[in-house]
C-alpha cells in the first residue's frame, strides 16, 4: 500500500527560529547538517538549541560527510538525533555502526547504477538522491534528471536537489517518493531559511498530494 502524504524534511538548518517555522509549516524533519564546509554547517551546542525549539514529534536528522566516527558519537550525545543521514561515501557497515536509523544519500553521479547500489544499502530507512556536481557534496540546489529514479525505489526514497515550492509539485507528480527533501529552495541566503517559502513549499507538496489522490479514484 502506498503512502498518500508525502513526507517532507527542511535540511540545512542553523537557526531555532527556521525550526520552529519548519514545524509549524508541518514538516515532518528538519536536517542539521555537521560538514565544517558547509554555509550550513552547526556545532554539537547549535543542534541542540535547535532541536529543543523543534519539540518532540519533529525528526531531527543529523547529517554527516565521511565523517570520523568520534564526531558522529559528539552529536549524538549532545542532540537528540531521530535520524542519521550519511551524504559521503560510507559503506553500509559504516552506517550501521550507530545502531540508529539512517538514511542513504547517493548523488547521481553520471553512470551511476542507482537500483545496485541502493540495494547495498538494504537496512537504510530510506534512500535520498541529491545532484551531483563534482566536489560538492550536497546542497547543490540543482536537480537532476526525474526519470532516472528507478520505480522500485519509490517506495523508500527522499527525492532531492534544486526542489522548491515551484518544481516540487512536478517532481511528486512524476517521481512518486515517499519523501522529499529541500535546502536552497527555501531560503533568503544559504543557511538562513525563509518562512514564507517554507510554507509555500507544503503547501505546495500538499496540492500536489491532492491531486495524486483524486486521479487515483476511479
Ligand atoms: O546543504 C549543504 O550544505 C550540504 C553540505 C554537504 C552535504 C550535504 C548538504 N546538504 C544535503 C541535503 O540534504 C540537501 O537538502 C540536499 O543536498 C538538497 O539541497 P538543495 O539542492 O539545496 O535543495
Amino acid at each position: 500500500m502506498a503512502l498518500t502524504r508525502t513526507r517532507i524534511k527542511v535540511c540545512g538548518i542553523t537557526r531555532p527560529e527556521d525550526a520552529v517555522a519548519a514545524a509549524d509549516a508541518g514538516v515532518d524533519a528538519i536536517g542539521l547538517v555537521f560538514h565544517r564546509d558547509s554555509p550550513r554547517a552547526v556545532s554539537p551546542a547549535q543542534a541542540a538549541l535547535i532541536a529543543r525549539a523543534v519539540g518532540p514529534l519533529v525528526t531531527v536528522v543529523a547529517l554527516f560527510v565521511d565523517a570520523a566516527e568520534a564526531a558522529v558519537q559528539e552529536v549524538l550525545a549532545a542532540a537528540p538525533v531521530g535520524l542519521l543521514q550519511f551524504h559521503g561515501a560510507e559503506s553500509a557497515a559504516a552506517c550501521g555502526r550507530y545502531h540508529r536509523p539512517y538514511l542513504k544519500a547517493l548523488r547521481m553521479a553520471p553512470g551511476l547504477a542507482v537500483e545496485a547500489v541502493a540495494e547495498g544499502y538494504d537496512r537504510a530507512s530510506g534512500i535520498l538522491l541529491d545532484s551531483f556536481r563534482p566536489g560538492v557534496p550536497g546542497g547543490t540546489g540543482e536537480a537532476f534528471d526525474w526519470d532516472r529514479v528507478p520505480v522500485a525505489l519509490r517506495s523508500r526514497l527522499v527525492l532531492a536537489g534544486g526542489l522548491t515550492p515551484a518544481n516540487v509539485g512536478d517532481a511528486i507528480a512524476r517521481v512518486g517518493p515517499a519523501a522529499v527533501d529541500v535546502s536552497g529552495g527555501v531560503e533568503a541566503a544559504p543557511g538562513l531559511k525563509d518562512a514564507t517559502r517554507i510554507a509555500a513549499f507544503v503547501a505546495a507538496v500538499r496540492a500536489a498530494d491532492s491531486k495524486r489522490q483524486s486521479g487515483s479514484k476511479p
